[in-house]
């Protein structure tokens, strides 16, 4: 199912580096990057073996020249990374360079790849399935080692076996039900809707366990979205800093596809926190009663952690009463923070604000506590188990989505089942299940799926 255009485009990042890389992909890109490569001792690349590198000089034939000073890379399909021919021009790493050699390629005969194309061919090609497809781009992004180790264990395909084996064990009952349909002679079909209950349930066991591991799976992949709030002066900026210094900052900047931002992630002990930005309230006024309650609400629902400050070196005060009126369900820290001044702050007084949220006493001057803040953040990611990467978290929200309608399906099953109705019913289900499973990994997917994901993807990847 090869595609007959060969395409191009910059595989590295844009602006200045030391080597930058234009990566052809297709059958015409031997034979482009031929009439533009010429190689030391009149090496052709035609010549060159898969996997081998020249060293030689992009020159334009029309003009005569040259464009460029470079190492040039083949790769023959079907082994290479999109399983057809690859070439990988090395040049100086400029964008004016790249911007050159890729439009060169261009009237060669090359079309400029679509965002994430070269990876959707290694997808319709069978080098990668479609959660593996989906993992090289989170490889990318991650923002720490864990939330890489994590992306690297799907994009070695562990995520894709376990849906494998699921489906595998769903098909084999559906073929059993099948036969059993096709040969009623006996009673055979009591038994079976016996033994598909039993191998239903075992199935669904396997599905909620997955499940489970959805949210700490989630906030590695994306970052857990905190706000730190409290009133004027506590120390909020002080405890920011002291954070992002301590934990060096890892700003990503990712050109979106709806808009252009750079978040900032601090890294504790591998989890990424998205501190939620409320500088912009900030900036027109410094007091919490004029924030607008709504705006403080909203932020505070978005946000997956609520880091809420209190100055424990004075009483509690009005503001403080209305900050700790934000509280809610969400898993939220009471840090009281100046403890190493006197404190004022009467623990009486405090206590039917919190309820059952932890109490940390923290000095960002002094240090104290911020250890145990930390601990708290991983517990409460972790909730127990803490990742080290090992084993196969669901990180992904359309893979979240498919999994719970498997579930509903599953369930379904075991309905008909208990109903007493016939196996063609039950069968209806667990395909539905197994078609389900396979729009993770890409099995059964709609192109406009494959699409979108791709779209997300950067040029050149
Ligand atoms: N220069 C360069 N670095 C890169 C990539 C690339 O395309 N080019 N990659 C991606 O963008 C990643 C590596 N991914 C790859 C995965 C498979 C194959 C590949 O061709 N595999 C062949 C093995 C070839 C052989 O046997 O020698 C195969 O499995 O058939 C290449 C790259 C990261 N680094
Ligand atoms: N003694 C002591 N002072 C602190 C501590 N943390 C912060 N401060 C001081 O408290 C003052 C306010 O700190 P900020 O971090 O600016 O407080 P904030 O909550 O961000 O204030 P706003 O930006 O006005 O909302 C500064 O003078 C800090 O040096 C602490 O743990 N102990
Ligand atoms: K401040």
């Amino acid at each position: 199912m090869f595609q007959e255009d060969t395409i191009a485009a910059i595989a590295t990042a844009v602006g200045e580096g030391g080597i930058g890389i234009v990566r052809l992909s297709g059958s015409g890109a031997l034979e482009i990057a031929g009439r533009i490569f010429k190689g030391i001792h009149g090496r052709e690349v035609k010549d060159i073996t898969s996997y081998q590198a020249a060293y030689g000089h992009i020159i334009d034939p029309d003009s005569r020249r040259m464009v460029d000073e470079v190492i040039l890379l083949v790769m023959r399909g079907p082994a290479s990374y999109t399983k057809e021919d690859v070439i990988e021009i090395h040049c100086h790493g400029g964008p004016i360079p790249l911007k050159n050699i890729l439009a060169l390629t261009l009237r060669m005969g090359a079309r400029l790849a679509e965002p994430g194309e070269f990876t959707k061919r290694a997808f319709l090609n069978g080098r990668l399935d479609l959660a593996q497809a989906e993992a090289v781009i989170d490889v990318i992004r991650a923002k720490t080692d864990i939330s890489l180790k994590m992306a690297m264990n799907h994009l070695t395909g562990n995520l894709s076996r376990a849906i494998c084996g699921l489906r595998h064990n769903i098909l084999e009952l559906i073929a059993q039900l099948e036969a059993a349909i096709d040969f009623p002679e006996d009673d055979i079909e009591e038994v079976t809707a016996g033994q598909v209950d039993v191998a239903v349930r075992q199935i669904l066991a396997t599905l909620v366990k997955m499940m489970s591991t959805a949210q700490t799976g989630r906030i590695l992949r994306e970052g857990l979205e905190t706000v730190i709030i409290g009133k004027p002066n506590v120390g909020k900026s002080s405890l920011l800093n002291a954070l992002l210094g301590e934990n060096r900052a890892i700003v990503t900047e990712i050109p979106g596809t709806t808009r252009d931002s750079i978040e900032e992630y601090i890294n504790i002990r591998g989890i990424p926190l998205k501190v939620i930005d409320t500088a912009g309230i900030r900036d027109t006024n410094d007091k919490i009663e004029q924030i607008g309650v709504d705006k403080a609400r909203e932020i505070m629902n978005r946000a997956g952690l609520i880091l809420l400050m209190l100055d424990a070196s004075r009483s509690l005060s009005a503001e403080d009463r209305e900050v700790l009126g934000l509280i809610k369900e969400q898993p939220t820290l009471v840090l009281l923070n100046k403890s190493d001044l006197p404190s004022r702050l009467s623990q009486i007084e405090l206590a039917p604000w919190v309820e059952d949220k932890q109490i940390i006493a923290i000095s960002v001057t002094d240090g104290t506590g911020i250890e145990e803040l930390e601990q708290a953040i991983v517990n409460l990611v972790y909730s127990g188990q803490v990742y080290q990467g090992d084993s196969v978290l669901v990180d992904n929200v359309r893979h979240v989505h498919a999994l719970t309608q498997v579930k509903i399906h599953l369930e379904e099953v075991l309905n008909t089942i208990a109903a007493n109705m016939p196996s063609d019913c039950i069968v209806i289900d667990l395909r539905a299940a197994w078609e389900k499973l396979g729009e993770i990994t890409g099995d059964t997917v709609s192109e406009d799926i494959i699409d979108q994901i791709f779209s997300r993807f950067c040029i050149g990847k």
